[in-house]
């Protein structure tokens, strides 16, 4: 495994048509932190995912260990080590969890190299399998898996590129509370030996799952801690004041805490 690397973003910014969707935002990921990135709706935060992984054009800084990535193409900055997923799932549905996987392994080696390998699986393969517990569904058609069971090949399918720092958007989506637990113990599994960053709604699974939390409203970092320090902040409450998450946001008993504590 390679070594781990973190995130520095500076004054990055993105506009479209003049609308500034992130706004100079500085964000520092330390490197194997598992880190929320949450916000209300049109927050910036899909945007800033994208700024990162080349999808959209930005200005600043984005280092990820000593690299700068703003300014390289997708494919560059996939080869960089950053990968990310969507909020669908986007596994080849006809093909078995091996296949998908072996495909994504063999992302950057060549066709005829594959073929000579077919019948071995190669070790990061085994490994990624293991990792996102689908091993007993290795050769079941990625069409026939449960909902957080695609989710969790997709992310084994960023294991195998030897991905270093994972950026999934909203990776819980749908999930039952057992898939969302068990989503939860993955990525702190993953985040052990890489650097995690989850764009996420769901204020339960963040609670229970995050190291640390950034805030973002209106292309700007509201607000970053822990989820105590971030809960109780203010300008998070008042954000969140008159969105669904209100309620959730404003939690009971760790905010007060978190007050005396700051
Ligand atoms: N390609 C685009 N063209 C124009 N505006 C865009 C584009 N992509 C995003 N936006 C706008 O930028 C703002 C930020 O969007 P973004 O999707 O990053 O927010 P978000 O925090 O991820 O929201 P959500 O939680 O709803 O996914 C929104 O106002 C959105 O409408």
């Amino acid at each position: 495994m390679s070594e781990l690397s973190g995130l520095r973003i500076r004054q990055l910014r993105v506009s479209f048509d003049g609308f500034k969707a992130v706004d100079g935002v500085d964000l520092d990921v330390q490197p194997g932190d598992l880190r929320f990135l949450i916000g209300p709706n049109g927050a910036g935060k899909t945007t800033l995912v994208d700024a990162v992984t080349g999808l959209v054009k930005a200005e600043g800084s984005v280092l990820f260990g000593d690299e700068e990535l703003l300014g390289r193409s997708v494919h560059k900055i996939a080869r960089s080590g950053i990968g990310r997923t969507f909020q669908t799932a986007t596994v080849f549905e006809e093909l078995t969890v091996l296949q998908n996987l072996d495909i994504a392994a063999g992302a950057g080696r060549g066709m005829l190299t594959m073929l000579r390998r077919r019948k071995d699986v190669p070790e990061s393969v085994a490994r990624a399998l293991e990792t996102v517990g689908l091993a007993e569904l290795a050769d079941s058609p990625a069409g026939t898996l449960a909902h957080g069971q695609k989710q969790w090949l997709e992310i084994g399918m960023l294991l195998v590129q030897d991905v270093r720092l994972l950026l999934l958007d909203e990776p819980v989506a749908g999930m039952s509370h057992d898939e969302r637990q068990a989503t939860g113990e993955l990525l702190e599994r993953i985040s052990e030996e890489r650097t995690v960053v989850v764009i996420e709604h769901d204020m339960d699974f963040m609670r229970s799952f995050a190291r640390s939390v950034s805030v973002l409203h209106a292309g700007k970092v509201l607000s970053e801690g822990t989820v105590a320090e971030v809960q109780a902040d203010r300008r998070v409450q008042e954000v969140y004041l008159g969105h669904a998450a209100a309620g959730d946001v404003l939690d009971t008993a760790a905010a007060p805490a978190a007050v005396q504590e700051a």
